[in-house]
């Protein structure tokens, strides 16, 4: 089964995407990737690797003790000596390397361990063959093709390995198969033939297994990460719908959302809250005399002057549209409400951002506008905010710069400055 590729956060999407599409675009018949690429591979697969290496390894080491029992009957003339090197040589070193790899000590030799373990066994089969002299000694080869077989096919060491593994074995056991005493020359030369053979088809068979590995992994990879440079872009676009660009407060979409989300939780709870709808003063002038751009500059430090006076986390400031902003204030009666807009004008105020041509104030200032209670008092939310927009009138009408709470009565309003 194919590794599950990971997004590794050390390498973004991004990043490892160009390098990705050529690859599965071009070739990488050396069963390599880029660097990056690579490490990616190595590490997404290196615990599924370690697990089936160690369970292959405990079975290759049971398979190799089988044998115990054939050895006495194939080779009379040094079975002991086989005995002794399967069982105090060959298994307890084959047990320490499975127990070290289990503890994870070996993870970034993987393949090293599994092609020194194939290497233990075949050396240990070549020195048997090597000691004996009896005719049976040559068809130890067969214990050779077992063991390439195994770990080129079964155990899936990379490519590299395997093939340095059947360089290896053909080094150690070609020069004493060629020497074996009791066997005839055309016997010799079958079993070398076969031996070769055996080595040429596992490790095609090696070979192709990795490559559409890598194929399969290289897809997975692909899709994990589109999916995740897909989720960063939904995140960003859900972030600009929620926030306005200019101030960083919340947009009206998300005001919109809030407000009917606070309202049912109000009304489903009978609990109070309140709304204060803020209006720039004379924000036409301010434009008209220092232009536009130094006006979107003021709108954004009145959003942080408003976003600063706000001290619960429940809280929430929107601007409403141009330069109007709104505060949705849950759990929250308006006398309290009060509290928090005369703490946003007198924010304000201590601001101090200077307004040349305000009629009411050489600084710029704030209206504001409250309307809160139960929503039993106001029916809908758009009731709500009609009250509060209401008050933010009355407070531009009253002169300006002064915080109005919307009165039930609808007539009687509390106007402080
Ligand atoms: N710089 C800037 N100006 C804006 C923005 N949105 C709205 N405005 C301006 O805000 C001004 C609002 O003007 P009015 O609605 O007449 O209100 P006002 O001049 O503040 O007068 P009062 O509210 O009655 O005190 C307009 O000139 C808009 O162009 C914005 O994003 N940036």
């Amino acid at each position: 089964m194919p590794a599950k590729p990971t997004a590794n956060p050390a390498t973004p999407p991004t990043a490892l995407l160009p390098a990705l599409e050529a690859t599965l675009h071009g070739k990488f018949t050396h069963l390599r990737f880029a660097p990056p690429l690579e490490a990616h591979y190595l590490t997404d697969t290196a615990p599924a690797r370690s697990r089936r290496y160690v369970l292959l390894g405990l079975i290759a080491a049971v398979l190799f003790n089988i044998f115990n029992f054939t050895d006495q009957l194939m080779l009379p003339d040094v079975y002991q000596l086989a005995w002794m090197i399967r069982l105090t040589v060959v298994t307890p070193l084959m047990l320490v390397m499975l127990a070290l790899g289990r503890l994870g000590k070996l993870d970034p030799y993987l393949d090293a361990m599994a092609m020194t373990l194939g290497l233990l066994c075949c050396i240990s089969l070549v020195f048997i063959m090597n000691m004996s002299s009896h005719a049976n000694a040559i068809h130890y080869v067969k214990g050779l093709m077992l063991t390439f077989m195994y770990v080129s096919i079964v155990v899936r060491m990379h490519f590299w390995y395997t093939l340095a593994s059947a360089i290896l074995i053909m080094a150690a056991a070609g020069p004493t198969i060629m020497s074996l005493a009791g066997s005839a020359i055309e016997l010799k030369i079958n079993s070398l033939v076969e031996l070769t053979a055996t080595m040429v088809i596992s490790l095609m068979a090696n070979y192709q297994m990795e490559f559409e590995a890598r194929r399969e992994y290289l897809r997975n990879l692909r899709e994990t990460l589109r999916t995740s440079a897909l989720a960063a872009e939904n995140a960003a676009l859900s972030k600009i719908a929620t926030l306005d660009a200019l101030t960083g407060l919340a947009s009206r979409r998300q005001f919109d959302t809030q407000l009917q989300l606070i309202w049912q939780q109000a009304e489903q709870l009978n609990r109070p809250m309140s709304l204060i709808f803020i209006d720039v003063d004379h924000f036409k002038r301010f434009n008209d005399h220092y232009g536009h751009p130094e006006g979107d500059r003021c709108l954004m430090q009145i959003g942080e002057v408003i976003r600063s006076s706000l001290q619960r986390h429940t809280d929430l400031a929107a601007r409403y549209g141009g330069e109007e902003f709104v505060v949705l204030l849950k759990e929250c009666a308006p006398e309290d409400a009060l509290i928090v807009a005369r703490r946003i004008r007198q924010a304000m105020q201590n601001r101090a951002i200077p307004h040349a041509d305000s009629p009411t104030a050489q600084i710029v200032t704030l209206s504001l506008g409250i309307a809160g209670g139960m929503p039993s008092e106001f029916n809908t939310a758009a009731t709500l905010i009609e009250a509060a927009d209401d008050a933010l009138y009355q407070a531009k009408s009253h002169g300006r710069n002064r915080v109005v709470t919307f009165n039930k009565a609808h007539l009687k309003q509390n106007i402080t400055g």
